[in-house]
């Protein structure tokens, strides 16, 4: 049986002081629930104090990207012991924002991935197709090749650590969902590749999230669909109301 796994991707927003408001605010409603795992991905520069904020509840910590290397000359960048030593155990990579305007490559989330792996950090790997090519009918394969290339060469015992997000770059930040059937049926696919690739048994425990538009008035029918496992939230995260009531979920 997969736990839910419902994360709140905060982008590029909240100062540090909005940052921790927040986070009070989430400690304060959803702090000891224990139904689904709950995760924060804050910014950078709010991973010490939110961090701090949570330590104690059942929130975990996530980035929202990392560098492959050790350590080294990578302006802007951290690496996966920058994270872990504020109590990371997430990283988001290959988010269809650093995809479109970061430069980032199948080729560097495997690397990214491989990274977090070896590190002792969840990986949550996005993957996503934009609505031209879903309109084109190839939207299946655009995915399924993400998902191939993004973790090439990973064992099995590093597939059972891996989650993966599917987030149609059309819905995201749009208020456009895919509907929760057309979800479900991409869930469905990256299900039977990863089963064709590793073995049933990742294949079943694998949670895929489902990312985009996601909101209080989704979130019930779209983790009611047997291939929906959580949810990656951008925007509706951003208020501890409208966050915690999709932490609540009623799937049926
Ligand atoms: O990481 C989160 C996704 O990009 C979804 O963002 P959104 O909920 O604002 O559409």
């Amino acid at each position: 049986m997969r736990k839910a796994l419902i994360a709140g991707n905060w982008k590029m927003n909240k100062t540090d002081p909005e940052a921790i408001e927040l986070a009070r605010a989430l400690v304060a409603e959803v702090g000891q629930y224990e139904a689904c795992d709950i995760l924060l991905c804050p910014p950078f520069t709010s991973l010490k104090s939110v961090g701090d904020v949570i330590r104690g509840s059942k929130i975990k910590l996530g980035a929202q990207t990392m560098h492959w290397e050790k350590s080294g000359a990578f302006t802007g960048m951290v690496c996966a012991d920058m994270l872990k030593s504020l109590g990371c155990t997430y990283v988001i990579i290959g988010h269809s924002e650093q995809r479109q305007f970061f430069g980032e490559t199948d080729e560097t989330v495997n690397k990214r991935t491989r990274a977090a792996l070896a590190n002792g950090l969840t990986p949550i790997v996005c993957v996503g197709e934009f609505l031209e090519q879903r309109e084109s009918g190839k939207h299946e394969q655009i995915v399924r090749d993400q998902v191939i290339q993004g973790l090439k060469g990973l064992t099995s015992d590093e597939m059972k650590q891996v989650a993966i997000a599917y987030e149609p770059v059309w819905a995201i930040g749009t208020g456009k969902t895919a509907s929760s059937q057309d979800a479900d049926d991409m869930h469905a696919c990256i299900r039977s590749t990863i089963e064709k690739v590793w073995n049933r048994d990742v294949a079943q425990g694998l949670v895929i999230q489902y990312g985009g538009s996601v909101k209080p008035d989704t979130i019930d029918e779209q983790m009611a669909m047997p291939n929906i496992d959580g949810a990656l939230v951008g925007g509706a995260a951003l208020q501890a109301d409208s966050f915690a009531r999709i932490v609540r979920f009623q799937a049926g």
